[in-house]
């Protein structure tokens, strides 16, 4: 039974520090006497100081400029990324579509991703069987027809169609979706749109990245709205694409 009163994510002060390369130029000195390569490591917080819950069943739509700090966010969720400051705490299974190849290995047919991707979730053979032709098919015929070619030889549009498609027929309560929806046709898009909101009618808790704002307003009704790895502000959608727009002019 899930508690729909416990937080299913609950992050307490995430911070993510990365390595930002800046070449320059060699001091005559400090060939000789250091023997430096003339690269200097320094670092920034990609996220910093974030806090939020999330109750099972909410839809939230992540807002926030270029860099901002929305996928490293959904990595710490999926469990892909670990904080260097703070912690998160994830309650349940989370099937992510955070990245173009979904986690999907390269070399392998999409056929045989589908089963190891399917059984990671925890999906047994006899249900990756009878869901692949549903699988199959919500991707499309050219993903049928694809579907012992090694999975690099997709079109970026094909490796979305199938990610997708294999991401909301598991039975994990939390999907993140980053960007893709923007990479499909318009017809796949619509039946991308059906499925969401099959996804929260089941009471699942999803995560959106997007630019859209029909996207966001569409299936999120809380937004958390990233600025340069703060969280800036967390509240309902309307209002938080209304405080972004306003920063975009004021920026502009
Ligand atoms: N592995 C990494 N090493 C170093 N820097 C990284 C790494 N991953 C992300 N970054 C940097 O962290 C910052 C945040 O990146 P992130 O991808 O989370 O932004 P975003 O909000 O999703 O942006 P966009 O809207 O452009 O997709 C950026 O400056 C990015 O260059």
């Amino acid at each position: 039974m899930v508690d729909h009163h416990e937080p299913i994510i609950s992050a307490r002060g995430l911070g993510v520090e990365f390595y930002r390369s800046r070449r320059r130029r060699m001091q005559l000195r400090e060939m000789i006497f250091h023997g430096r390569t003339g690269a200097t490591r320094e670092t920034f917080w990609a996220l910093r100081d974030v806090s939020f819950d999330i109750r099972p069943g909410e839809a939230v739509g992540l807002v926030g400029g270029n860099g901002s700090g929305k996928s490293t966010l959904l990595k710490m969720i999926a469990g892909v990324l670990l904080p260097d400051e703070g912690d998160v705490q994830v309650t349940g299974g989370v099937a992510p579509l955070i990245e173009l190849t979904g986690g999907f290995l390269g070399e392998l047919s999409a056929r045989d991703n589908i089963h190891l991707t399917a059984g990671l979730h925890g999906l047994s053979k006899a249900q990756i069987e009878e869901r692949f032709d549903e699988i199959v098919d919500f991707a499309g015929p050219e993903v049928r027809a694809g579907l012992d070619t090694p999975y690099r030889h997709f079109s970026n549009g094909m490796k979305v169609r199938l990610g997708f498609s294999v991401v909301t027929t598991l039975d994990e309560p939390i999907v993140l979706v980053d960007e893709v929806l923007a990479v499909g046709d318009r017809g796949f898009r619509e039946k991308c749109y059906g499925r969401m909101e099959s996804l929260l009618e089941d009471g699942k808790t999803l995560f959106l990245v997007s630019h859209s704002e029909k996207d966001l307003r569409r299936f999120s009704t809380r937004g958390l709205y990233l600025r340069k790895g703060a969280l800036t502000m967390d509240g309902p959608m309307e209002d938080v694409l209304e405080r972004y727009n306003h920063d975009l002019d004021a920026d502009a």
